[in-house]
């Protein structure tokens, strides 16, 4: 089967003052239609650049980034993108926040409303659907994040830390209902973390990288059973699996050197 997303030898380069500086050398990734994949790595090793070649918002120095065999060459509706901060509207209420794609897809009033609160409901926000951004907690926007960007069923969605500023138990209920709508709305995910426990509990494969310069260290199949539960989490495979991608993430090799 042709994979959703190829990464084909990606290279990014940003211009400093007197020179250049490699954020990401020849990085190739394939991610099957309906995929998983988590991207760990320390800080400063590409994750971010990556992600946003695949969204169209950066463009790559060399290679390229297909989406079902077409060359990415900017943002696309199939593609939907959700950062660490929330980056909802402050003056739209939690439901015109999840219509707003909609409405710009041009979808008709009545089917905006009723797409907005399938999604409202799905991430628990249906008491919420009339609040302002700022009467909600952290975790609330982020759901709501989450319900916007699924609203506008893009096929791929591209996530860059988005549980990042949350507290441990707000963290582990969003995992756990972002795999559940995952599973329900079958979408390809391509998800960067700092935490390894999350990279593991949410993957299919988690992909380890390395700085200096930003590459592929290594891909980490994660051989568990979905429906991911509390006791996957705590059985001795995954902390197994959790221990081989620590190793690969805080134990690199520095890069060797090419000309
Ligand atoms: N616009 C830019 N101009 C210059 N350098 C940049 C730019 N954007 C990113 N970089 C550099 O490229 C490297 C990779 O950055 P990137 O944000 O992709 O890393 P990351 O792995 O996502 O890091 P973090 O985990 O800290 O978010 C970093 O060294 C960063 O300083």
């Amino acid at each position: 089967m042709t994979p959703k997303i190829v990464f084909d030898n990606v290279t990014r380069r940003f211009d400093l003052k007197g020179g250049s500086f490699l954020a990401l050398d020849r990085f190739s990734l394939d991610v099957a239609d309906g995929e998983f994949v988590t991207v760990v790595g320390p800080s400063g090793c590409g994750k971010s650049t990556a992600l946003n070649i695949a969204a169209g918002l950066l463009k790559a120095s060399g290679g390229e980034v297909t989406v079902d065999g077409k060359p990415v060459e900017g943002p696309g509706p199939e593609r939907g993108m959700i950062f660490q901060q929330y980056a909802l509207f402050p003056w739209l209420s939690v439901r015109d926040n999840v219509e707003f794609g909609l409405r710009i897809k041009g979808e008709p009033p009545a089917r905006r409303r009723e797409i907005a609160e399938r999604f409202i409901d799905l991430v628990g926000l249906g008491q919420f659907a009339d609040a302002l951004p700022k009467t909600l907690s952290g975790g609330m926007k982020q759901r709501c994040a989450i319900a916007r960007a699924y609203a506008v069923d893009p096929v791929i969605l591209l996530m860059d830390e988005p549980f990042g500023a949350l507290d441990a138990l707000t963290r582990v209920q969003l995992q756990d209902q972002l795999l559940e709508t995952w599973s329900r709305e079958r979408r390809t995910v391509m998800f960067i973390t700092h935490d390894v426990d999350e990279a593991v509990y949410l993957a299919n494969r988690v992909v380890v990288m390395a700085a200096g310069p930003g590459r592929l260290q290594e891909i980490i199949e994660v051989d568990l059973p979905y429906p991911r539960t509390e006791e996957i989490r705590l059985s001795p495979e995954f902390t197994a699996i959790r221990n081989r991608v620590w190793h690969a993430v805080y134990h690199q090799q520095p890069a060797q050197s090419h000309g």
